[in-house]
C-alpha cells in the first residue's frame, strides 16, 4: 500500500503486458509498486493485438468451413461481438482491480520525467526510486498522396469498422497484413497485399511460400515488390496507383507496415535515457537504459515485438531493478504467425545464416495426424550443428505454435536431436513431425563411418560374448 507522496521503489510506465508484469513482479518481491496508465490497462494484446486478431482468425476459419459446407457466410456483426466477448473474458486479468489486488497503486494519466526520481501525471507530482519505461508502440502510417485520411486503417481501427469492406488493399506483407488478410478474405473481403518486397521475409523460404500460396487460395492477391505511390478519390473510395503504372480500386486502405515506439511526452531526455536510430529505448541485457535506475521492457525497445518477449522482459527488468539481481534476458525468442497455415519459428531458420549446420526436414505427408487430418500442407525443419546440437527450426502446419514450445525448450537448453529422439511423443500429434525430424537426424548420425565402425565393433563383441556364453550353459 502506498501512502499518498510517499517514494515509490517501483514506477511503471504503461499498463500493457510488458508494465501489467513488470509491475506485478515488483509488488510480488514487496516493493512499493505504482503504475501508471491514460488509457485502458491491458494494452495493444487485448484489446487491439493477438487478442481480437486471434479471435477474428478463429472465427474466419469456422466461417470458411461453413461457407463450404452450406454457402452461407456469417454476418461481420457476430463475428464482431464474439471478438468482443473474447476482450471482455479475458479483461479482468489485465484490469486495474486485478493489479491493485496483487498490490499495485494504479494511476489514471499519461506520465511525463520531470527529473531524476521525479514524474509528474496529470499536474501531480511522484517521486520514485526506479522506473520501468513500458510504453509500448504506435501503427506506422506511410502518407500516400491523394489518399484521404478516412479511407485509412490501422491495426487499432480496424476493429471499430462498421461493416467489412467489399475491397480492402492492405499495405505490407508481414505478420499483421498476412493475418488479417487471410481473415478478413475468408469473412468475404476483396483483400490485396501490396508488398515492398516479399510476404514473410524472416521466415524460411518455402514457409513463406506455403503461407502464399494459402492466402491465394483464399483469394487474397499479393503484389510483391511493388509501392502504392499515389492516390485519387472514386465514388466508392479510392483508386491506388502502383509503381508499376497499374491501379487498383479499394473501399479502404489497411497499414500494416510495422509499429513505432512510443515515447513522445515522456521528456526521457530530462532522465538521460537514450533512444536508438529508430527512436526505440536502448537497453542492455538486463533491461537497463543508459540510466541505471531506469528499465524498459516490450514494443518501446528494439527488441522483437511480441507479446510473450515484453512479459519475460518486463518481469527480468523488475527483478533486477527490485531485488538488484543481475539476470539476463534470453535470446531464444519463439515466434508464430497464426496464418493457415500456421508458422512456427525458432533460432537458426533456412532464412538465417546456417552454413556449416544441418537441415533435417520431415513433410507433413510422412506425419500421421496430418494425413488423417487431410492437413498434410506443412513441414517441420530442424536446424542442427555436426554434433547434433538443436539450433533452431520451423514448423508449418495447424498448431505449429504448440509444437514449437519443444524446440524452444531444446534450443534454450542446447538439447540435442538424441534428446527429443529419445523422449517418447504421444501418437498421434503434430509433434511427431519434430521426434521424426529428430529420429532422422540421429539416424544419420548413426550412419557416419565412424559410429559405423564402432556399432560393427559393438556387434562383434556382443555376437562373440554370446556365442560363448551360450556354448557354456
Ligand atoms: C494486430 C496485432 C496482432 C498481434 N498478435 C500478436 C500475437 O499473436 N502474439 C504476440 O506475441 N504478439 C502479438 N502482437 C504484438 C503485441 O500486441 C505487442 O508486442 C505487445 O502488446 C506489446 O506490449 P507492451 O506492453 O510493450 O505495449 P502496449 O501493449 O502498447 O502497452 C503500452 C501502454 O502504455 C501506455 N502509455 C504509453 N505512454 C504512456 C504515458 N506517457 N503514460 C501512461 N501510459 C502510457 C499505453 O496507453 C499502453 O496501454 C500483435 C500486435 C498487433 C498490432
Ligand atoms: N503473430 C504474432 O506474433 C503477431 C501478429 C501481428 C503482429 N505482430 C507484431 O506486430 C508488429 C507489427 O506488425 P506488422 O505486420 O505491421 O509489421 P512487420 O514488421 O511484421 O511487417 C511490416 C511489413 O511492411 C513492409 N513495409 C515497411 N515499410 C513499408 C512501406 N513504407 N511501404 C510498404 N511496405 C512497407 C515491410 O517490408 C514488411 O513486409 C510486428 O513486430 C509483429 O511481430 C505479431
Amino acid at each position: 500500500m502506498i501512502v499518498k507522496h510517499q517514494k515509490v521503489d517501483l514506477l511503471v510506465v504503461g499498463g500493457g503486458t510488458a508494465g501489467i508484469v513488470g509491475a506485478m513482479t515488483a509488488a510480488g518481491f514487496g516493493a512499493r509498486t505504482m503504475l501508471v496508465e491514460q488509457s485502458r490497462t491491458g494494452g495493444d494484446c487485448l484489446w487491439t493485438g493477438c487478442v481480437p486478431s486471434k479471435t477474428l482468425l478463429s472465427a474466419a476459419a469456422h466461417a470458411a468451413t461453413i461457407r463450404t459446407l452450406t454457402g452461407q457466410s456469417p454476418q461481420f456483426a457476430d463475428v464482431q461481438k464474439r471478438i468482443l466477448a473474447a476482450i471482455k473474458t479475458i479483461e479482468p486479468v489485465d484490469s486495474p482491480q486485478a493489479l491493485e489486488a496483487a498490490g499495485v497503486a494504479v494511476v489514471k494519466g499519461a506520465l511525463t520525467f520531470l527529473a531524476p526520481g521525479v514524474a509528474e501525471v496529470d499536474g501531480e507530482r511522484h517521486s520514485f526510486r526506479q522506473a520501468l519505461v513500458a510504453s509500448g508502440g504506435t501503427p506506422r502510417i506511410n502518407v500516400i498522396p491523394g489518399l484521404a485520411e478516412n479511407l485509412v486503417l490501422t491495426s487499432e481501427t480496424v476493429w471499430e469498422i462498421e461493416r467489412l469492406p467489399e475491397r480492402l488493399v492492405i499495405v505490407g506483407g508481414g505478420r499483421i497484413a498476412c493475418e488479417l488478410g487471410q481473415a478478413l478474405a475468408r469473412l468475404g473481403a476483396e483483400v490485396s497485399l501490396v508488398i515492398r518486397s516479399c510476404l514473410l521475409p524472416q521466415e524460411d523460404p518455402e514457409a513463406a511460400m506455403l503461407v502464399k500460396s494459402s492466402l491465394e487460395s483464399d483469394g487474397v492477391k499479393i503484389l510483391e515488390g511493388d509501392v502504392i505511390t499515389s492516390a485519387e478519390s472514386t465514388p466508392r473510395g479510392t483508386r491506388l496507383r502502383l509503381m508499376n503504372g497499374k491501379t487498383i480500386e479499394a473501399d479502404k486502405v489497411l497499414m500494416a507496415i510495422g509499429r513505432s515506439p512510443r515515447t513522445g511526452g515522456l521528456h526521457l531526455e530530462r532522465v538521460g535515457v537514450d533512444l536508438d536510430a529508430g527512436g526505440h529505448i536502448v537497453t542492455d541485457a538486463r533491461m537497463r537504459t543508459s540510466n541505471p535506475l531506469i528499465w524498459a521492457a516490450g514494443d518501446v525497445t528494439a527488441n522483437p515485438q511480441f507479446t510473450h518477449l515484453a512479459g519475460v522482459h518486463a518481469s527480468v527488468a523488475a527483478a533486477n531493478a527490485v531485488l538488484g539481481l543481475q539476470r539476463r534476458v534470453s535470446e531464444t525468442v519463439p515466434r508464430v504467425t497464426f496464418t493457415s497455415p500456421e508458422v512456427a519459428a525458432v533460432g537458426l531458420t533456412t532464412a538465417a545464416k546456417s552454413s556449416g549446420h544441418r537441415i533435417v526436414s520431415v513433410s507433413h505427408a510422412h506425419v500421421d495426424r496430418a494425413v488423417a487430418e487431410d492437413d498434410t500442407t506443412g513441414f517441420t525443419r530442424l536446424v542442427v550443428n555436426s554434433r547434433g546440437k538443436v539450433l533452431g527450426g520451423t514448423i508449418v502446419g495447424p498448431r505449429a505454435g504448440e509444437a514449437l514450445a519443444e524446440l524452444t525448450l531444446a534450443v534454450q537448453k542446447g538439447l540435442s536431436t538424441s534428446d527429443i529422439a529419445g523422449t517418447t511423443h504421444p501418437y498421434p500429434t503434430y509433434s511427431d513431425g519434430v521426434w521424426n525430424a529428430a529420429v532422422m537426424d540421429v539416424r544419420g548420425r548413426l550412419s557416419s563411418p565412424v559410429t559405423g565402425k564402432a556399432l560393427s565393433a559393438l556387434l562383434w563383441g556382443r555376437r562373440r560374448w554370446l556365442d560363448i556364453s551360450g556354448l557354456r550353459r
